[in-house]
């Protein structure tokens, strides 16, 4: 009991935080590096090198994994019909997700990694995440689709990129938030505006989906991918998780609701398609109320095992990285000179502010202003 309480106090201690965040960064720029290295072997051999690229994006995104299901020790639950359980892991699939939460990316990716699918996801992001060290970077070799969330430019560069995925080598789900940004109030109340315009039914719990990304996807992945998960999450106790939250070992529980739905049965032509779409998010806006009334989605629960190599990863990085932190520390302190030390904890502050502004960018409150200008909406 008393050893509980101290591994509790101790996850909340500013100095566990900097180890986790210099671990992570330095070990990601390592694996960024090797991504870089990669790059010649892409004309020779390109099997090969999205392969390696995969095992390399792996070993970053784990820790975030492993931070979520071992350090906070957050549980995931699955409600999914055991028939369609057994595929999951053993196909392509388009998954399209709500945006409601800071850390629904972590949830995501601890569930690819429980199907063996983590190292290969894919998700149609916004370009503002490719700037971000480590991750963005990362995401280079693994072939993210980047958009910057504008039709006419979108159009042609993310058409391509979805068309480079065609010859893929490793199992992938690809990722869509059809909503296009993560849920706010203002945020809704003004896509109900454009819903209610276009005649739409008003959604509760979604913003109103474009519907463009995923026609877009649908159409150039047919044929490679097989079905779409329609996945609803949410936490329980209407808890609103943060990243900092995790990293200060708070414990929460995500309940992830997946429908499989064969991609034939999506229509190919592009208006009908995005009615599907509407309809899909309407049903998505049921099982949001069904889970609010009872605290619980519709069908059988599992948790899919957790698997022990997201925690191992972590430790070797822990292993390889921390010991040499703190002697090069101590020789700098201990090194006699002023300027010294004081340029240590300078850089120490600035990699801190560096951390600090990567978190920022999972913050819901300092997220975009896409779908929040009425100016959008009189375009329309
Ligand atoms: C068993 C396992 C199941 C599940 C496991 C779960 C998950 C694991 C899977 C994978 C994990 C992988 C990775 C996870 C890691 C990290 C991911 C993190 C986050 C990244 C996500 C993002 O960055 S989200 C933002 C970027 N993505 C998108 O925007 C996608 C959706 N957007 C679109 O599809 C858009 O159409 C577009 C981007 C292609 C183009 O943008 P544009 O703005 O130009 O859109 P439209 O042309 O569609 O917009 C105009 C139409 O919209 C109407 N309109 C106007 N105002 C609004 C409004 N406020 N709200 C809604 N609609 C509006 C307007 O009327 C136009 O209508 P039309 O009828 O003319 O189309
Ligand atoms: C292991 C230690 C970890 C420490 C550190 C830092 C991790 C930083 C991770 C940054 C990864 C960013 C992924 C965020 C995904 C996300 O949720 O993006 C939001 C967009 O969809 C929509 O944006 P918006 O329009 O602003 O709502």
């Amino acid at each position: 009991m008393i050893r509980m309480g101290i591994i509790k106090v101790l996850k909340t201690q500013l100095l566990c935080h900097l180890i986790i965040c210099y671990v992570f960064l330095i070990s990601g720029f390592i694996v960024n590096l090797l991504q870089l290295c990669t790059l010649p072997l892409w004309p020779i051999n390109k099997q090969l090198a999205r392969k390696i690229n995969c095992r390399l994006g792996y070993s970053i995104s784990s820790q975030l994994v492993a931070l979520l299901e071992w350090w906070s020790g957050t549980e995931c639950s699955l409600y999914t019909d055991p028939e369609s359980y057994s595929l999951y892991g053993k196909e392509n699939a388009i998954v399209v997700l709500n945006h409601n939460f800071e850390i629904d990316f972590m949830a995501g990716w601890t569930i690819c990694e429980r199907f063996g699918v983590l190292g290969s996801s894919k998700v149609l992001a916004k370009k503002e995440l490719s700037f971000v060290p480590v991750i963005g970077w990362m995401w280079y070799f693994l072939e993210i689709v980047f958009c910057k969330r504008n039709w006419e430019v979108d159009r042609k560069n993310v058409v391509q990129s979805l068309r480079n995925l065609r010859d893929y080598p490793e199992n992938f789900w690809f990722l869509l938030h059809c909503e296009g940004t993560r849920f706010t109030e203002k945020k809704h109340k003004i896509s109900m505006e454009v819903a209610e315009k276009k005649g739409l039914p008003k959604l509760k719990y979604h913003l109103l989906p474009r519907t463009k990304g995923f026609w877009m996807t649908v159409q150039n992945l047919r044929g490679k991918v097989t079905a779409v998960y329609d996945s609803t999450l949410n936490f329980r106790n209407n808890e609103m998780p943060t990243l900092l939250g995790v990293l200060n070992g708070k414990k929460y529980h995500a309940d992830l609701y997946v429908r499989r739905i064969p991609l034939d049965s999506v229509p190919e032509e592009e208006s009908e398609c995005a009615a599907w779409l509407h309809k899909l998010y309407q049903e998505k806006d049921e099982f949001q109320e069904h889970y609010t009334r009872t605290g619980r989605f519709p069908g059988p629960i599992t948790s899919p095992p957790c698997r022990p190599w997201a925690l191992l990863n972590w430790l070797f990085w822990v292993c390889l990285l921390v010991y040499p932190l703190f002697r090069l520390l101590l020789q700098l302190l201990l090194s006699g000179s002023i300027s010294t030390v004081v340029c240590t904890f300078v850089f120490c502050f600035a990699v801190s502010v560096g951390i600090r502004w990567m978190i920022g960018q999972t913050e819901i409150e300092k997220g975009s202003n896409y779908g929040n200008k009425e100016v959008q909406l009189n375009n329309n």
